[in-house]
């Protein structure tokens, strides 16, 4: 893989809290999804990668160039489009000023072509006919759709996506699928979730981080085949479960170490990523 981004043995640590422990990982070309829960370590990583904070030890490579090196780090911003968990929009400015702002950042200079891009930008993501409104007035999705577009300006190489489906409504979840598969196919996109719904729609790669380590890192259909044979359905939680929870139709659906004869039921992401994080925590318990 000709990767975009490659991460080796990176670690960041903030005071006692370890939110990087010792990640590597190389990112190409699609849309991979960082998949993990509240805590994982998942924005730490995005903000690595996006040049907003530096790691402590190992090497990161970000389009070919060091984001510690102050040249580097401007040409890979010059190239990248970073959606903040915070996006921190100012609220009194139109959706269309705002864009427009962040693309003077962006050093689009020639106002008319600029002007067009930002236009363009909120008709991808369907805030065309709400350019003009105050960022207050927009709701929490529609928001959330401006730090979308303001990443999408100047059509980037790399996109870092943080958390990006927060606040969409199922028809603005579509719409986003369209926005990702509207972009140019060597296009990198990096996004995080703690969602596999997410992954599962939006990612053809995904990495599975929990407690600042990565825990897998491979194709989408890969993730499911983890819990291929480990998912079966039973009266009662089983002991060998790592994971258990109670369905619809009153029995319990178990994720783990099957007994001889289970009822086993088809393997899905979900259960590739419970089977990964749940079996962590029960060995933690065990140690
Ligand atoms: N600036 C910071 N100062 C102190 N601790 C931090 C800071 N940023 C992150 N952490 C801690 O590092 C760990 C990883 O946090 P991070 O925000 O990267 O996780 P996350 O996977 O993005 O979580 P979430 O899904 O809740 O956004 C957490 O324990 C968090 O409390």
């Amino acid at each position: 893989m000709n990767a975009s981004v490659e991460l080796a043995g990176v670690a960041k640590r903030f005071r006692a809290t370890v939110a990087l422990h010792d990640v590597s990982v190389e990112i190409g070309t699609g849309v991979t999804g960082l998949l993990g829960p509240n805590g994982a370590g998942k924005t730490t990583l995005l903000r690595i990668v996006a040049t907003a904070l530096g790691q402590d030890s190992g090497t990161v490579r970000v389009l070919g160039r060091d984001p510690a090196d102050p040249a580097d780090r401007l040409e890979i911003r010059r190239r990248l489009g970073y959606l903040p968990q915070e996006s921190g929009l100012y609220s009194g400015f139109t959706a269309f000023a705002f864009v427009d702002y962040v693309a003077v950042l962006k050093e689009m200079t020639d106002r008319r072509a600029r002007h067009e891009e930002v236009r363009r930008v909120l008709d991808v993501v369907g805030l065309g006919d709400r350019a003009h409104q105050r960022i207050r007035a927009l709701s929490g999705g529609m928001r959330r759709r401006v730090g979308l577009a303001q990443a999408l300006l100047g059509r980037p190489e790399l996109l870092v996506l943080d958390e990006p489906t927060v606040g969409l409504d199922p028809e603005q979840r579509l719409r986003f699928r369209e926005v990702l598969a509207g972009l140019p196919p060597d296009t990198t996109v990096l996004l995080s979730t703690h969602l596999t719904e997410d992954v599962a729609a939006l990612c053809s790669r995904v990495v599975v981080i929990d407690h600042g380590s990565v825990l897998f890192e491979g194709w989408t259909s890969e993730l499911a085949a983890v819990a291929d044979g480990r998912v079966w359905d039973a009266e009662q939680p089983a002991p060998g479960a790592a994971v258990a929870w109670r369905t619809p139709e009153g029995r319990y659906r178990n994720v783990g170490d099957p007994p001889p004869g289970a009822d086993l039921v088809p393997a899905g992401p979900e259960h590739g990523y419970l089977l990964l994080t749940g079996s962590q925590r029960v060995e933690e318990v065990a140690s």
